[in-house]
């Protein structure tokens, strides 16, 4: 019996293009250096007993949820929990808040409520331009949280963030697939830092 793989070119397809953004990345300097700048806010901020809030659309709430739960469980290395939370979550508030002031107020409101100065907010937006994202991006910024986007080409966030991630692709699937990996190690980094392990309120 002959067994035909019909899809086998897209499927090559799909893999090189994430191989592609993914090899642009490595050889990429800037974006080495601005993640690694990112690391640095991020434990700077745990270390300091401040917090990581996430936040994301679609896929990228998916991803929010995912990283947040990296660094309260565990990515590699035992440690103390960490905190971080995704606002993507809370079915109650974000019905609430979107029924009561618009879907574009779902991540500022709680931005509003949950961060206090010095913690650091993340949005993901594949286009950069997800307006909730954005509205949240100036909510933290008003509390003075550090404010850092992951996108892909542009976007306005580029402009609206403290600190951007950006990946060089133009499909939505791609940016996520790279974000996922950055998050990744973002976690790595963070959890590289060995005097984290000590609660800051307790020293
Ligand atoms: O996961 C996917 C596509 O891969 C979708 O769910 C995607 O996340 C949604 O269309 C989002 O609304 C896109 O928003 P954004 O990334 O541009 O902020
Ligand atoms: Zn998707």
């Amino acid at each position: 019996m002959t067994v035909k793989y019909p899809h086998t070119s897209l499927i090559a397809e799909h893999i090189n293009r994430s191989v592609e953004a993914k090899t642009k990345l490595l050889n990429d300097a800037s974006f080495l250096a601005a993640l690694n700048t990112v690391a640095e806010t991020c434990t700077d901020a745990l270390l300091n007993g401040k917090k990581i809030v996430l936040a994301g659309n679609g896929g990228s709430a998916a991803d929010a949820q995912h990283i947040a739960a990296e660094l309260v469980g565990r990515y590699k290395k035992e440690r103390r929990g960490l905190p971080a939370i995704a606002i993507t979550t809370d079915t109650s508030a974000l019905t609430a808040i979107g029924n009561d002031y618009g879907y574009e107020q779902v991540f500022a409101r709680q931005v509003e409520a949950l961060c206090q100065k010095g913690d650091v907010f993340i949005g993901i937006t594949t286009s950069g331009n997800s307006k909730n994202i954005l509205a949240a991006i100036h909510s933290a910024r008003d509390i003075q949280c550090t404010t850092i986007g992951m996108t892909g080409c542009g976007g306005n966030i580029v402009d609206q963030a403290d600190q951007t991630l950006s990946v060089p692709a133009s499909e939505t699937a791609t940016i996520q697939e790279c974000h996922i990996m950055i998050g990744h190690i973002l976690c790595a980094l963070i959890e590289e830092n060995e005097t984290l392990s000590q609660r800051p309120d307790q020293k």
